[in-house]
């Protein structure tokens, strides 16, 4: 299910995310609905916010009155960002356009908006899919304007953070990658925590679904389970 919006730069790749679910084996695969509003919302038990401009989708989303019932759902629900999805799960963020950018805060990280700079930002990489099924079958990434994450800031308190996949440090650009080896946070693209995950790539917009699997695997049916 995603946050709907107008405008295709505003919000990109629902109807791909649709598609990637249903795909899913039927042992797993989720009802999709589009959440247009806060009833949308109810009637789900997990979401996906999609990519586009994180600060239009805000702006939609408080226009259309889902924004506070997002804020409370994703406290306690399921919840995978792609790329400015990810920038809206995210705890603190940089390079926020002026007048700021509404957060649902419920993953550990500081990010960057707009992280990779003018020359590249838009590109394809393969990725080290360490967290997910068939991990030695690199995962194509397409990055669109995509954050960066700049710092993990996780609390005694709250999950582990946990890398799914990861760039190869030599992709970074000599903007981003630093002498000392302090690369780490930065070419770290999926992140894991609790019931969150987060791409900052769009994975809706490849063939491969695998993404898709890992967060109603991981995220959504192992929520479910009783806990022992
Ligand atoms: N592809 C994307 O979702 C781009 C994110 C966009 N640069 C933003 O800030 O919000």
């Amino acid at each position: 299910m995603a946050v709907n919006g107008t405008r295709p730069h505003t919000i990109v790749g629902i109807l791909e995310h649709k598609a990637a679910l249903e795909k899913l084996p039927s042992s797993i695969r989720p009802e999709v609905i589009l959440v247009k509003t806060p009833e949308d919302l109810q009637r789900c038990d997990a979401l996906v916010i999609p990519g586009g401009e994180s600060t239009t989708i805000a702006l939609l989303a408080r226009l259309s009155g889902v924004l506070e019932p997002l804020k409370e759902f994703a406290k306690t629900k399921p919840v995978w960002g792609t790329c400015a999805g990810a920038i809206l799960l995210s705890q603190a963020v940089e390079n926020a356009k002026k007048g700021g950018q509404e957060l649902l805060g419920v993953m550990d990280i500081t990010i960057a908006r707009n992280g990779w700079g003018s020359q590249v930002e838009s590109f394809e990489a393969p990725l080290e899919v360490d967290g997910l099924r068939n991990p030695e079958q690199p995962f194509t990434g397409v990055f669109i304007r995509a954050p960066v994450v700049l710092k993990l800031n996780p609390s005694s308190t709250s999950p582990p953070i946990k890398v799914i996949a990861k760039l190869s440090p030599e992709l970074l650009p000599p903007s981003l990658s630093s002498p000392d080896h302090s690369d780490e946070p930065k070419i770290f693209v999926a992140l894991r925590q609790g019931l969150h995950f987060l791409t900052t790539f769009h994975p809706e917009l490849t063939e491969d679904n695998r993404f898709h699997e890992y967060f109603v695997r991981e995220c959504v049916l192992s929520s479910k389970k009783p806990q022992c």
